[in-house]
């Protein structure tokens, strides 16, 4: 279908849902004022739209991408390592709202899906419910919105403003070349998991989640350790019964344990980093160490890598998670020396760089984040080579593809 870019000429009443027309429509309006009207699913409102839509020949051609983790799990620091990828830097959107929490750049939007909350902090309060609870999500607007995306329709997105607490007046997104779509249920609602072209779970182990929100909330927020203590405590059912399943659908996880190098470690310093990698999906091969399909455990310790107490060892085999068959690559331990991790890059394959020591670019030009010296941020860096990856093959695909097959 044409690619078309929709304009809302009227800014929503904050409690209506917001619809965008479907495929139908825009086949029929070609450069027009429309005016839909949308009742709300609870039945509170009904708001009249105005759509001032353009449509361009040619097909849309974003890609879409979710990113799935609990809150404090290291989202935002994996969002900054992808875009860096791709070049340039990302911003929130010009002129718009300083609490958005939507970051672009020229070749990534990054949507957050706690902008569909659809109950705002006092609402999930009343009700009882966390941010967690399908309940205080719309799907159904997430759904339709993404879909548009991907079909090359600018949306209005709901923000939800985390300073706040409240739900703001939408945001216009654009279709851009690549969508991630980062939260705590990319992968939840069949329907929004059915429109990713590639997804990734992170997967924090408690002990080192712990640590992770104790050294940001009380260090950067301020939160006291009891309150920390009791607000994991109170997510976790509902962490348990609608996040973490989510990682049986995921394509690559990123698994984040505590060290086995040192028995019985309690401090959550160094630690294990597990890069699962499903087979079989298509324009995604896995990365791997020495020799493909083999089992390896490997310590690149010695004249060629420094590495202290208490040292370095990866490993490589295949595995079945969820009943699925995959890869896995393992690091445990952390590096003394980033750019010695050229040794390390040199020994691992199907990296889909496009020059000798990309990985080791990478790591260096962003040694300053979180996790840069250990298996996240170098597992981090490999998904954000084979996302680039992925999207030019699926765009070179969609290039070869005869016109009347488009259709
Ligand atoms: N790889 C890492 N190694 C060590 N600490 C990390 C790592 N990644 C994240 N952290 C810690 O966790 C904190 C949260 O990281 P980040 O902001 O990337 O997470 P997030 O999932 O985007 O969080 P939120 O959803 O709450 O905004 C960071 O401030 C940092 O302290
Ligand atoms: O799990 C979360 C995702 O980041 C937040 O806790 C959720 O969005 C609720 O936000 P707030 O802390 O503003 O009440």
């Amino acid at each position: 279908m044409a690619a078309c870019t929709v304009y809302s000429t009227q800014s929503l009443s904050t409690n209506c849902s917001i619809s965008t027309p479907s495929k139908t429509q825009l086949s029929f309006f070609h450069q027009k004022q429309v005016v839909f009207w949308r009742n709300s699913k609870k039945g509170s409102c009904s708001s009249r739209r105005s759509y001032v839509i353009t449509c361009a020949a040619g097909d849309s051609q974003t890609v879409v991408i979710g990113l799935a983790a609990d809150s404090g799990c290291g989202k935002s620091t994996f969002m900054r390592r992808l875009t860096s990828v791709f070049g340039g830097a990302a911003e929130p959107p010009k002129g718009g709202n300083p609490d958005s929490n939507t970051l672009i750049s020229d070749t990534t939007t990054v949507i957050c899906l706690d902008d569909y909350h659809s109950l705002d902090r006092t609402g999930r309060k009343e009700k009882g419910v966390t941010a967690l609870d399908p309940r205080a999500n719309d799907f159904d607007l997430m759904y339709e919105q993404v879909k548009a995306l991907k079909d090359g329709i600018a949306v209005e997105k709901p923000i939800y403003n985390h300073v706040t607490g409240l739900l703001d007046p939408p945001e216009l997104i654009k279709p851009p070349k690549i969508l991630v779509i980062e939260g705590l249920h990319p992968m939840f609602d069949s329907r929004v998991r059915d429109l990713l072209d590639f997804s990734i779970y992170l997967d924090i182990s408690n002990e080192v989640k712990f640590a992770w929100k104790i050294q940001r909330d009380m260090a950067e927020r301020g939160h006291s350790l009891e309150s920390i203590k009791a607000s994991i405590e109170a997510r976790k059912p509902d962490f348990e019964a609608y996040i973490d399943p989510q990682k049986q659908y995921a394509d690559a996880v990123i698994e984040v344990l505590p060290t086995q190098l040192i028995p019985d470690d309690n401090e959550g310093k160094i630690l294990r980093v597990r890069l699962i990698q499903k087979e079989g999906v298509k324009y995604f091969s896995p990365v791997y160490l020495f020799d493909d399909g083999s089992t390896i455990s490997w310590i690149p310790c010695g004249r060629k890598l420094t590495c202290s107490y208490p040292g370095i060892k990866f490993f490589y085999g295949p595995e079945t998670y969820y009943g699925n068959e995959v890869s896995v690559v393992e690091m445990d331990g952390q590096f003394d020396r980033l750019d010695e991790l050229i040794y390390v890059e040199s020994h691992l394959s199907n990296l889909s760089t496009k020059f000798y020591g990309e990985v080791t670019q990478q790591m260096l030009k962003h040694a300053d984040f979180p996790g840069s010296n250990n298996g996240t941020g170098l597992f981090q860096t490999i998904v954000g080579l084979k996302i680039r990856d992925l999207y030019e093959q699926l765009i070179a695909s969609k290039a070869e593809t005869p016109v009347a097959a488009k259709a």
